[in-house]
């Protein structure tokens, strides 16, 4: 990745040709006719909501989560300041080539010929080392954000593992190293300025997060869009304080494919900046997935050969959006269609 591909998105008056993406009429779903699940939390039904949830769209937003509502909004406020410092500063905390963490345009940039509206900062483990090339004199209260907020949504995440698995009949007994401390997680700031031209535009393509599941803060500007066959495109709006969990590629492949992993995307607009964080979260690395042994018989074989996170985090950046398939087993029975299988779908 050469500095070139850093321009100054926030700045710039013209689409540069560069960000012109050739969107072939994209499919929306009919406006409200299946909207994503907006679920509270403390509904004596959350379990259930959260399964059928899970089984259709694999994208909820959930409210009455816990998550101090200062903390989102304290975070949001880290974002913007790191967005917002000058280039060459965001620059001393670049990604490295072939790293993980730090500052830099999407990792899925490289499979497509157009770059994304967006910059993005991935955080994996401590903060500190990016956070003192950024402030070299006042970084500890963006730090001490970032472990706040890890620590909550690490709490979120396993409230939600309990629900989408007791959902499937699934125990922590089953699942022992859900429960246990170790799980592996990133967080991944997202920052989408204005845009000249949106309609050309594209602010991360479209995917699924190699993850079990994630939760996403969305300041109040629209632009996650959700995709659903037989739907569609489908916005998931803004809720202030609400959250957004996406299933992602892990947890189907532990449910065996009854939970879809969303494919989703973010758009961009003319006038607002739009700012969101991902909290990725994983199982324990030296883990090894596989279909749950009581979700499988006969009549269900496993679909998925087991694979670690940083294995399969290895499969995605060489196959993309076909790294679930690289992972499967056996072909669909009975016209069972894998959902993630997105090969007729429009990526971008
Ligand atoms: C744990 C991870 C998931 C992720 C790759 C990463 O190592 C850190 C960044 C994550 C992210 C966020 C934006 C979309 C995505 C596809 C990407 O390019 O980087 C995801 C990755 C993923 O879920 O595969
Ligand atoms: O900004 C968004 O709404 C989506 C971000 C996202 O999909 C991600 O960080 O994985
Ligand atoms: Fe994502």
């Amino acid at each position: 990745m050469t500095n070139q591909n850093y321009l100054d998105l926030n700045s710039m008056e013209e689409l540069p040709e560069s960000h012109a993406w050739d969107h072939e009429s994209p499919s929306y779903g009919p406006l409200g006719s299946d909207p994503v699940a907006v679920i509270n939390l403390n509904d004596p039904n959350a379990m259930k909501l959260v399964g059928h949830a899970c089984k259709t769209w694999g994208v909820f937003q959930v409210t009455n989560h816990g998550v101090p509502t200062n903390l989102l909004e304290e975070m949001e406020g880290a974002g913007r300041e790191l967005f917002a410092l000058p280039i060459q500063q965001k620059l001393q905390a670049a990604r490295a080539p072939n790293g993980v963490s730090g500052y830099g345009v999407a990792r899925i940039s490289s499979f497509f010929p157009k770059l994304m509206w967006s910059e993005g900062f991935t955080i994996l483990g401590s903060p500190y080392e990016h956070a003192r090339k950024l402030w070299p004199n006042r970084h500890s209260k963006f730090c001490d954000v970032i472990e706040e907020y890890n620590k909550e949504m690490n709490k979120l995440a396993q409230r939600l593992m309990l629900l989408m698995l007791g959902s499937l009949g699934v125990t922590m007994d089953d699942v022992k190293w859900a429960s246990l401390q170790g799980s592996s997680a990133a967080l991944q700031l997202n920052s989408y300025p204005a845009c000249p031209d949106p309609d050309r535009a594209m602010g991360l393509a479209a995917h699924t997060d190699s993850t079990l599941l994630t939760i996403l803060h969305q300041n109040n500007t629209s632009g996650l869009q959700a995709h659903k066959e037989g739907t569609g495109w489908v916005t998931v709006p803004p809720i202030h304080h609400a959250l957004v969990v996406n299933v992602g590629d892990l947890l189907h492949i532990l449910s065996n494919g009854l939970y879809t992993s969303v494919l989703h995307r973010a758009m961009v607009n003319r006038t607002q900046h739009r700012f969101s964080v991902a909290f990725l979260y994983g199982p324990p690395s030296n883990i090894q997935i596989s279909p749950l042994s009581k979700l499988t018989d006969k009549g269900h074989p496993p679909l998925y050969r087991p694979v670690t996170w940083s294995e399969y985090l290895g499969a995605k950046a060489k196959h993309f959006n076909k790294a679930l398939s690289s992972v499967r087993l056996c072909a669909p029975i009975n016209g069972f269609v894998d959902a993630t299988d997105h090969n007729s779908v429009q990526v971008g």
